[in-house]
């Protein structure tokens, strides 16, 4: 066996350099390892054979380069999966309503329409409410609020953000969660805003931050306020969460967002059918994707709960997962809840029922459980 003194000192230097720059590589794409790398360089440094040290060293830049391909390969599939299928694979995971187990598409959208109309005249019927209150000039920028009728010093709020990929529905068949909520003191608001192809995805974004300053303008006395919104709703929520309000006369205090079945990154929706009314651009979809402005955000004691349905499609499934994991590193107080025996329709509707998990998980989170 040789001696390291037999090996070339400009061999042991360029080798030694080549090791560092290796471990300077790795320390950037893994921090954990940077100690694999201190072993081998340890290794290297000890053995007493130019051979070996020859060894170590191509072992360690081969683990290296065939690392440094898993992890980019990797972060390509977890980033673009989407960008890879074709338009009628993406249509189809974009269609909430062919992956319920319940019924047929038509069906499943029908029978929600029909549930939260009837949830909705059943909460009016019972509830004190306050309908078509303006809160700016446009014809859809109304909204209902519906009040406990016990009064009591402690009176969370709770705003409501409907679905329907912001092109159906309305504030009009919004109430139907209303119930539970009310009789535990919470009042609940159901916002209006101005659907495609009458609005654009700026307009609904705006009306949605307006609509929050504006009642807090009116129920001043209100002792939380908090957010719910189901799959379109819940990308709107999200986008309030992310508002810069020094544009505003307020800025509101968050205590807590409730998101359900949501879309948080828009891109993957451009070349569906479901922008036809929309007309986004790239740019127009990129300022208005939460999970591009989850960096800008502050982070607030706001407690944030992401639901999923089990039967939501793996894209939508994934969208939760993705923004849930981009809340908890920029240190956000966030749960992620997936709903068993659930699509992206019945997830939401079961809000009527005070026993839901949802329901429970919602009461909680503004203290009134
Ligand atoms: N094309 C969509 C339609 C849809 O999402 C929808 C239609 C009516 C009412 C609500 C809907 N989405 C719910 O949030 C689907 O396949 O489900």
């Amino acid at each position: 066996m040789n001696s390291l003194k037999s090996v070339p000192s400009e061999v042991v230097l360029c080798n030694t350099s080549v090791v560092f720059m290796c471990a300077f590589i790795k320390h950037a794409l893994n921090k954990t390892t940077r100690w694999a790398v201190h072993v081998f360089l340890t290794f290297v440094s000890v053995c007493k054979s130019h051979l070996l040290a020859d060894l170590c060293l191509l072992t360690l830049v081969l683990s290296w380069f065939k690392g440094l391909v898993q992890v980019s390969e990797q972060q390509k599939i977890i980033m673009s999966e989407w960008k890879n299928m074709s338009r009628d694979v993406l249509e189809r995971q974009y269609s909430p309503s062919r992956w319920s187990h319940r019924m047929s598409a038509d069906d499943v959208i029908k029978a929600h329409v029909a549930a939260l109309k009837s949830g909705t005249e059943k909460a009016r019927a019972v509830t004190q409410t306050l309908l078509d209150v303006p809160y700016g000039d446009g014809e859809e920028e109304k909204l209902d609020v519906y009040v406990p009728r016990i009064s009591s010093p402690d009176v969370p709020m709770l705003i409501y953000f409907h679905g329907g990929y912001w092109q159906f529905l309305s504030k009009d068949e919004s109430g139907f969660l209303v119930v539970p909520l009310v009789q535990k003191g919470v009042v609940v608001v159901a916002v209006g805003y101005s659907i495609a192809p009458k609005g654009n995805m700026d307009l609904m974004v705006s009306q949605v931050r307006r609509s929050i300053v504006s009642v807090l303008q009116q129920y001043s006395h209100i002792s939380g306020l908090y957010l719910c919104g189901h799959s379109a709703g819940a990308h709107l929520a999200a986008m309030v969460l992310s508002t810069d309000w020094s544009q505003y006369d307020i800025s509101p205090q968050l205590k807590g967002v409730f998101l359900v079945s949501g879309i948080y990154d828009l891109q993957p929706i451009l070349s569906t059918y479901v922008n036809e009314p929309l007309k986004m651009t790239e740019e127009v979809a990129l300022r208005n994707s939460p999970s591009q402005l989850v960096s800008r955000l502050s982070v607030s004691l706001c407690d944030v709960v992401i639901a999923v349905a089990q039967n939501d499609s793996p894209e939508f499934r994934k969208q939760s997962e993705e923004y849930f994991k981009l809340l908890v590193s920029a240190g956000f107080k966030v749960s992620f809840e997936d709903v068993p025996n659930t699509d992206h329709f019945s997830i939401i509707e079961q809000l009527v029922d005070e026993n839901y998990h949802l329901t429970q998980l919602l009461l909680k989170m503004m203290g009134k459980c």
